[in-house]
C-alpha cells in the first residue's frame, strides 16, 4: 500500500540521495585530484535508484561508464546541525550501493567548471542491495567492500580508510541540508574504479553483510 512506508523499501520514498565524493585518498590519487580538506558533496534523484533484477543502463551520451562501490547509509530520523557525538542515532540501516559515474562526462563538466549532474545522476546511476539494519553493522568504519566485473575482482577497499567518517559526514552535511527520514548517503568510493560495458556483470558485496548483482544493458 501507498501510504505505508517501510524503511526497508527506502528507495520508494522519493527521498535525498547525498554522494560523498573523494572521500579515500587512494580513489582520489587514481583520478589525480586533490585530497579535500573538506568533505566535496553532490546529489543524485531518486529516480536513480535500481535494484537487483533491472539493469544498470548505460547512457547513451557516454562511453566510458565507471563503477564506483560505497557504503551507503540510510536515516532513520530528521535532523539539522546534528552533533557528532548523537549522529549515529540518525542512522537506520545501511545498503551497499554505485555511484555509477560516466567519467568522460565528468571530465569535461570538471575542465569547465560546470556541475557533474549528467555524470552522476541519469537514470539508474544509483544501484542499491537489500536494506542492511542497523544492528547487522555495529561499526561501519570497519568494513570491507569488494566489487567484481565478470568475476575479476576490481575493487577492494576497507572503510577505515575513509578520511571522514559516518559520523563527521551526518554532522557535516546536516549543517547544511535536513537530512530526513529515507535520506541516503552515499559515503565515497576506495581506488579501483574503471569502466563497464554493456552485458558485463557487477557484483558486489560487504564482507559476508551482503552481496548484490547487476547487469549492464543498454535503454
Ligand atoms: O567521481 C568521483 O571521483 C567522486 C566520487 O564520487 C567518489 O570519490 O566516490
Ligand atoms: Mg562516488
Amino acid at each position: 500500500m501507498a501510504s505505508s512506508k517501510n524503511i526497508t523499501r527506502f528507495w520508494e520514498w522519493g527521498r535525498k540521495i547525498i554522494c560523498v565524493g573523494r572521500n579515500y585518498a587512494d580513489h582520489a590519487k587514481e583520478l589525480k585530484n586533490a585530497v579535500p580538506s573538506e568533505p566535496v558533496l553532490f546529489l543524485k534523484p531518486p529516480s536513480a535508484y535500481v535494484t537487483e533484477g533491472s539493469p544498470i543502463l548505460l547512457p547513451f551520451y557516454t562511453t566510458n561508464l565507471h563503477h564506483e562501490v560505497e557504503l551507503g547509509v540510510v536515516i532513520g530520523t530528521r535532523g539539522v546541525a546534528i552533533p557528532q557525538e548523537s549522529a549515529m542515532d540518525h542512522v537506520a540501516g545501511y545498503a551497499l550501493c554505485l555511484d555509477m559515474t560516466a567519467r568522460d562526462i565528468q571530465d569535461q563538466c570538471k575542465a569547465k567548471g560546470l556541475p557533474w549532474t549528467l555524470a552522476k545522476a541519469f537514470d539508474t546511476s544509483c544501484p542499491v542491495s537489500e536494506y542492511i539494519p542497523k544492528e547487522r553493522i555495529p561499526n561501519p568504519g570497519n568494513l570491507r567492500l569488494w566489487l567484481k566485473v565478470n568475476d575479476q575482482l576490481r575493487q577492494d577497499g576497507h572503510t577505515s580508510h575513509m578520511m571522514f567518517s559516518v559520523p563527521f559526514l551526518i554532522s557535516y552535511i546536516s549543517d547544511f541540508i535536513t537530512l530526513e527520514e529515507g535520506d541516503l548517503i552515499l559515503t565515497g568510493t576506495p581506488k579501483g574504479v574503471a569502466s563497464v560495458q554493456e552485458h558485463d556483470e557487477i557484483q558486489a558485496g560487504i564482507e559476508d553483510i551482503v552481496n548484490m548483482t547487476f547487469r549492464v544493458g543498454r535503454p
